[in-house]
């Protein structure tokens, strides 16, 4: 049995996923971690502090806000125990984290667990490179009106692989606020749409002339983000020290 640890326990996805541990024959939930835990009535035992952890686990899942990273990446590097991170609206001090500290343990890193995501992900890289001299490209991204971040890690992660595919030649332009310029052909607009129960809907737009080519993905449900969490901590048991993504689990 592989002993998880969930940081961000009381929030959306830290629920989602306990409820998929339960029905998983290979996973066992043993602590969660949350910033404010003075309400829990629950009975898993839960920590303000990640080195308030007495029993060491075998993987701590992290869903939960980028504050938290720098204290995770020292208790799991200390420790010498993988991590499993969705977590979004990372910054460069948080990707410096993440690169150091795959140094010493196997760190999972994505934007978007989804199989789905993961699949637009080669799409868009291959029309990116059939259309890149006669298309725009523009992402639209809806979310749910709790969500704190804005664009989503999941737009971020579609423009970085269209840039890279681009050879980084591609600028990005933000919901064009006040704008009185036309756009330029070596932009991609990220634009940023949040209201109601909206799980998360990724559409990436080819505008060429007559002719628009889109490429959607819609979650109907936070259960796809979970499940692609613990086939993560499947895979990263065991792993080599670095930082690994869902390419490196599908392929
Ligand atoms: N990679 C993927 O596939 C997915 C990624 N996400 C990302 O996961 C993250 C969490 O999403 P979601 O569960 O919906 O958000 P929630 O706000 O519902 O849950 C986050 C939880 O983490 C807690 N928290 C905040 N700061 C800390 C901290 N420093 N240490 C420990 N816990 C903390 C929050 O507490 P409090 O409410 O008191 O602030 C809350 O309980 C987001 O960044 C989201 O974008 C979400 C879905 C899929
Ligand atoms: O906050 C969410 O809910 C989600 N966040 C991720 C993101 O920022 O891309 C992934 C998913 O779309 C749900």
């Amino acid at each position: 049995m592989i002993k998880a640890a969930i940081n961000g326990y009381l929030g959306h996805m830290g629920q989602v996923i306990e409820k998929l541990i339960l029905e998983n024959d290979n996973i066992e939930l043993v602590a969660g971690i949350d910033k404010n835990i003075s309400n829990y009535k629950g009975e898993l035992e839960v920590y303000e502090n990640v080195f308030e952890l007495e029993n060491k686990c075998d993987v701590i899942i992290d869903f939960s806000h980028p504050s938290s990273l720098e204290s995770l990446v020292k208790y799991c590097t200390s420790n010498k125990t993988p991590l499993v991170i969705g977590t979004t609206g990372y910054g460069e001090k948080e990707i410096d984290l993440l690169n150091e500290g795959s140094k010493e343990i196997p760190i999972f890193y994505t934007a978007n667990m989804s199989l789905g995501v993961n699949l637009l992900l080669d799409l868009v890289s291959k029309a990116a490179i059939l259309l890149k001299d006669d298309f725009d490209i523009e992402i639209i991204e809806k979310h749910h009106n709790k969500k704190i971040d804005a664009p989503s890690g999941t737009a971020y992660l579609i423009a970085d692989t269209i840039n890279k595919e681009l050879e980084n030649s591609m600028d990005y332009v933000f919901d064009r606020h006040l704008s009185h310029k036309k756009r330029s052909n070596n932009e991609i607009g990220i634009h940023s749409i949040r209201g109601g129960t909206i799980v998360g809907e990724h559409s990436v737009i080819f505008s060429g002339l007559d002719e628009v080519i889109e490429i959607k993905h819609s979650a109907g449900s936070k259960q796809i983000f979970g499940q692609g969490a613990l086939r993560a901590v499947d895979f990263i048991i065991g792993k080599e020290p670095g930082l690994y993504n869902m390419r490196n689990l599908i392929k």
